[in-house]
């Protein structure tokens, strides 16, 4: 790295510690104001819950499960299932504010073959889901990636996601036309139909104030998505939707409640236990829609014995959970105020709680009541517009073991196999083998490339290596799609060493001119560095992770 760029790695570095810093900060001072109380939610059964989804919470949608064709159904289910019963489903160990933690729903991306999704610095890889008419390269003909029942479930999960994208569409069109409708109603501030000059006033007020937090948050939010693109304005115009719905993943979750032992309160609203915490979907593109199916089945479906310890420590579901953690926010509190009803509305507020919800909130709002949505089982939801930005949601634990599969868009502009093949090649066109004595040398020792290069090795390295070695070969034992790719890349990566040593030479010669030996001798420096960091921080992850099986294999016996 240039000392300018290296200047500007830190500079960001600093700035997104310092909005970490901020954030906890903000989120301290929420958790103080609030006190012992708590912010109230509502939920169906209570009044004024159309009005608030309509005014604070426009961006969601339910789809109920009988707008969904009976047969996808059946087979999405059975595709859950086979899944879960492959020991497809395995708890990430993500990073959350500088700590290693479990998740506590167990995952596996599925999804367009060669994409990954990068979420909490984690990096999934997906299983390939079979899309009808699908071109197969030549030797996956002869050798499928995954057995005929595991190919079929991901199948399922792909009709479904052809649902979504047309569904979502629609949805998002007949809205459009409604609100244009109802804008046009509304015009010159004239009540509507049905709607009160106060209630109208209200509205108004409120939307300003959602202008003013928006403006806020604009600052607030995380703003990096590993790409040029960045969010645009609320006040933009709603860009056309239809492009943004091409759902290329989705993020199938798995939790049974009966076997955790200690899931989180939610602090803000008491709104229950927690399966997954507050948190905005990361990494997806600006204002793309987010389309989830639920599916709460009565009992855990039965696993098939994994009979590889891969080290992931994952085959024990009765965890002891020392270490799990809903991700996103969230604090060990007490049962707050809502349990506290008599009769009735305790037995009304126990039912609630025992079905699977999503919960939302407005980010970093104490002044809007918070939804909490209760999912029968085949329900689906959107969250369309730009929902996952100005609004964070959980998942709230019912008494079931339950599945959701969740469609994205994801950002693949630096996360699919093909980018970062190109990458390596762009690398290895520095390198030059001399045919006859089979010796090898740098073609080129201009300061940029060189650069160029040591990034792309460390990219190689920390952003898929690693990751794949420690996230995405748990897969190899049943689909076999990344085995060789990242088998080659790995090869490639080894002559990126070879590379880094090969300056290292030049450096070292007396006879290369003084004044570039020391431009060089600077790049490598830099990148060394860089590079010892990084690998530290793995070696500390990977360590914590065995610590964590150990501890789990102790406590298990
Ligand atoms: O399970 C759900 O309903 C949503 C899960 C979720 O928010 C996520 O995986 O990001
Ligand atoms: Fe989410």
């Amino acid at each position: 790295m240039k000392p300018r760029q290296r200047k500007q790695y830190f500079r960001n570095m600093k700035r997104s510690d310092d909005s970490e810093r901020e954030k906890r900060r903000k989120r301290r001072r929420l958790i103080q104001e609030l006190g012992e109380q708590r912010i109230p939610y509502l939920s169906p059964a209570d009044p004024g819950f159309q009005e608030l989804w309509d005014s604070s919470y426009a961006g969601l949608a339910l789809r109920q499960s009988c707008a969904l064709p009976d047969g996808l159904h059946e087979r999405v289910q059975s595709a859950l299932i086979t899944l879960q019963r492959r020991g497809c489903l395995l708890r990430d160990l993500v990073r959350i504010r500088d700590r290693d933690v479990f998740t506590a729903v167990s995952r596996a991306l599925v999804g367009k073959p060669g994409y990954t999704y990068r979420y909490l610095d984690t990096r999934l890889f997906t299983i390939p889901w079979h899309c009808e008419g699908e071109e197969r390269q030549k030797d996956e003909k002869d050798k499928p990636c995954c057995d005929s029942d595991l190919r079929d479930a991901c199948k399922a999960l792909w009709e479904l996601n052809q649902f979504f994208c047309s569904d979502v569409k629609q949805q998002t069109n007949a809205r459009g036309v409604k609100r244009s409708r109802s804008d046009t109603e509304n015009s010159e501030d004239t009540p509507g139909e049905g709607m009160c000059e106060e209630s109208v006033k209200d509205r108004l007020l409120e939307k300003k104030q959602k202008q003013e937090k928006e403006e806020e948050e604009e600052e607030e939010e995380d703003s990096g998505q590993g790409c040029s693109h960045s969010s645009p304005p609320s006040s933009a115009p709603p860009p056309d939707v239809a492009g943004l719905v091409e759902f290329n993943v989705t993020l199938i979750n798995y939790m049974d409640p009966t076997a955790m032992t200690q899931l989180k309160e939610e602090p803000y609203y008491g709104m229950g236990k927690m399966a997954v915490g507050w948190h905005h979907d990361e990494n997806l593109v600006p204002l793309s829609p987010v389309a989830v199916y639920s599916y709460s089945c009565p009992a855990e479906p039965k696993k098939e014995e994994v009979t590889e310890k891969d080290g992931e420590g994952q085959s024990k579901e009765k965890e002891k959970q020392k270490e799990t953690e809903t991700e996103g926010e969230g604090t060990s509190k007490e049962e707050p105020k809502k349990e506290e009803g008599e009769g009735s509305e305790k037995e009304e507020v126990q039912k609630e709680k025992a079905c699977w919800r999503v919960g939302l909130k407005v980010a970093w709002d104490i002044h809007t009541p918070g939804l909490a949505l209760p999912l029968q089982s085949g329900d689906c939801y959107y969250m369309t517009d730009d929902l996952n930005r100005t609004h964070q949601h959980c998942v709230l634990a019912g008494d079931t073991a339950r599945f959701s599969s969740t469609h994205r868009v994801v950002q693949c502009c630096t996360g699919t196999l093909d980018y970062i093949q190109k990458r390596c090649s762009e690398a290895l066109e520095n390198l030059h083998t001399d045919p006859e004595k089979t010796t090898k040398s740098l073609k080129s020792l201009l300061p940029n490339t060189l650069q160029h290069i040591e990034d792309i090795h460390n990219e190689v390295e920390f952003e898929w290596l690693r990751q794949y070695w420690f996230q995405g070969r748990r897969y190899a034992r049943f689909c076999s799609w990344w085995t060789k790719p990242m088998e080659q890349m790995e090869k490639d990566w080894k002559e990126m060493e070879r590379m880094t040593q090969l300056l290292l030479d030049v450096v070292e010669d007396e006879n290369t001119v003084q004044e570039n030996r020391r431009e060089m001798a600077d790049i490598l420096l830099n990148a060394l560095t860089d590079r010892q960091q990084h690998r530290q921080t793995w070696r500390d992850s990977q360590r914590h992770r065995h610590l964590t099986f150990l501890l789990d294999c102790l406590q298990g016996d």
